[in-house]
């Protein structure tokens, strides 16, 4: 049965000689899903990742040629996950993307649809994100928003957006957004669950760096066990999954 799950979609994967090849083909790709999605549904939502080569990719975005062949006021961005902490703080999501890209293009304020990490109060952070997507979306009680993108990291560990080892963050079926504790890092974290990310027109992951070469054979290519390795989770029965590698995180993989 869980082989059956995995096997629903074929996850495509790039390897790229290093991170700045792989940051001009995610560009690549970001800009053509945009006009993808603007041409087929006149908007295009993506949910964004932290992350050191999502900030790449970020601050590549926007500069030329990439900015002029985005259409800013069509894109309506959201966050797959977030820090516990205020926008004043360095380590949050939003700041960071604040930082590398919305205060660079022409992005409407509206936009823009953070997570309230500076509530007290995580898993309120989490319900009013929830809410947020629901009133976006115009979801009925029992659906899923559909993102036309979803950027993810994985961390040394198999960790995903802030889908932890060990949470029940990772076998979240019904809710949209939680706040999971995180015992190794001693704090919350709020983060889009796996059937929100699943659900998506296309989910693409960048890994890069040696250091996680170990883990993402054991997830690609390893005994299903998203329990320590979370980042399994994300196997969709619909739309693409690509996995966007270096050669140095790739170099232990057979394909
Ligand atoms: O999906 C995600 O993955 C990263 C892992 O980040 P990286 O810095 O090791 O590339 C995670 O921490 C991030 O919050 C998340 O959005």
């Amino acid at each position: 049965m869980q082989e059956l799950i995995r096997s629903q979609v074929k996850p495509e994967i790039q390897v790229f000689a290093n991170a700045e090849a792989l940051t001009q083909a995610a560009a690549a790709e970001f800009v053509q899903q945009a006009h993808q999605a603007i041409q087929a549904r006149g908007r295009f939502t993506i949910a964004l990742s932290g992350g050191s080569t999502p900030k790449s990719l970020y601050a590549l975005l926007a500069t030329q040629p990439w900015r002029n062949q985005i259409p800013w006021n069509q894109i309506h961005f959201f966050w797959g996950d977030e820090r516990h902490v205020p926008p004043s703080d360095p380590s949050n999501n939003f700041r960071m993307t604040q930082e590398q890209l919305l205060f660079q293009v022409p992005i409407p304020q509206e936009n823009v649809y953070r997570i309230k990490a500076e509530n007290p109060d995580a898993k309120a952070a989490a319900a009013e994100y929830e809410q947020d997507l629901r009133q976006f979306f115009q979801l009925q009680e029992h659906q899923f928003p559909r993102f036309d993108l979803v950027l993810l990291g994985m961390g040394a560990n198999g960790h995903t957006a802030s889908l932890f080892p060990g949470t029940d963050a990772v076998h979240e079926q019904t809710r949209l957004v939680v706040a999971p504790w995180v015992e190794e890092l001693n704090s919350y974290r709020i983060t889009l669950t796996p059937p929100v990310i699943n659900n998506a027109v296309e989910i693409l992951f960048f890994v890069t760096g040696a250091e996680k070469a170990t883990t993402l054979k054991a997830v690609l290519e390893g005994q299903y066990q998203p329990d320590r390795l979370p980042a399994q989770i994300i196997s969709p029965t619909q739309g693409r999954v690509m996995w966007m590698i270096d050669q140095a995180a790739a170099h232990l993989l057979e394909t």
